[in-house]
């Protein structure tokens, strides 16, 4: 299979937040932003992998800042590795100032994504180049990211963890 870069997988999903989807201080609801969020990494998922592809794990989330009501929020996810059967899949969120367009950077989130056939079963993708300095980065961490998601869903002895034992070490 022939390797492909991250750019191929990015996806872009702008939408605004509406009553519907806010708390008692009309801020938009964490768990709506997941939900975006886990879509758009699901379709970049698809587009790195063209398989059928499945929320493993959720890695990482900070909910930095708050989204008012009424507000444009952009979601732009992107897959920055893909190992044998399994990608990690960046995802950026931004408001954007509807006076002057400006864009803040509010939230991001780190998911991985499992490739798998008709029956369910976990089959191989695509390896990835990362092209940007900025995609360099997120691959160069992915693994350990990868290994912290597998101790801490008790499928990997963290003696087996070679890359986060080499931060303590
Ligand atoms: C788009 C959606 O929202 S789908 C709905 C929500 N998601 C689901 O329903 C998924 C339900 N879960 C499943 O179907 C299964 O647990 C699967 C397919 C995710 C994994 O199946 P498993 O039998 O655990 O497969 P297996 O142990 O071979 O792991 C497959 C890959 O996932 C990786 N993986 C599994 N769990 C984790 C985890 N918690 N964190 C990071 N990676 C993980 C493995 O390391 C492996 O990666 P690799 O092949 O790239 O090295």
């Amino acid at each position: 299979m022939e390797a492909k870069h991250p750019s191929e997988s990015r996806t872009v999903l702008t939408d605004l937040v509406l009553p519907g989807e806010t708390n008692q201080l009309n801020k938009l609801f964490g768990g709506e932003l997941l939900a975006r969020m886990d879509r758009a990494a699901g379709i970049a998922a698809r587009r790195h992998s063209r398989k059928i592809s499945v929320t493993a794990s959720v890695n990482h989330v900070a909910f930095n800042e708050a989204i008012p009501l009424g507000s444009v929020v952009t979601v732009e996810a992107m897959v920055s590795r893909a190992f044998n059967t399994s990608m990690e899949v960046v995802i950026d969120v931004w408001t954007e100032d509807q006076e002057n367009g400006q864009k803040t950077r509010v939230n991001e989130a780190i998911y991985t994504f499992v490739a798998v056939d008709e029956q369910g079963k976990p089959t191989a993708i695509p390896q990835i180049q990362p092209e940007t300095k900025l995609e360099q980065q997120r691959y160069d961490g992915a693994l350990r990211r990868k290994q912290l998601s597998l101790v801490l869903a008790g499928k990997m002895k963290p003696h087996d963890a070679t890359e986060l034992k080499a931060l303590f070490l």
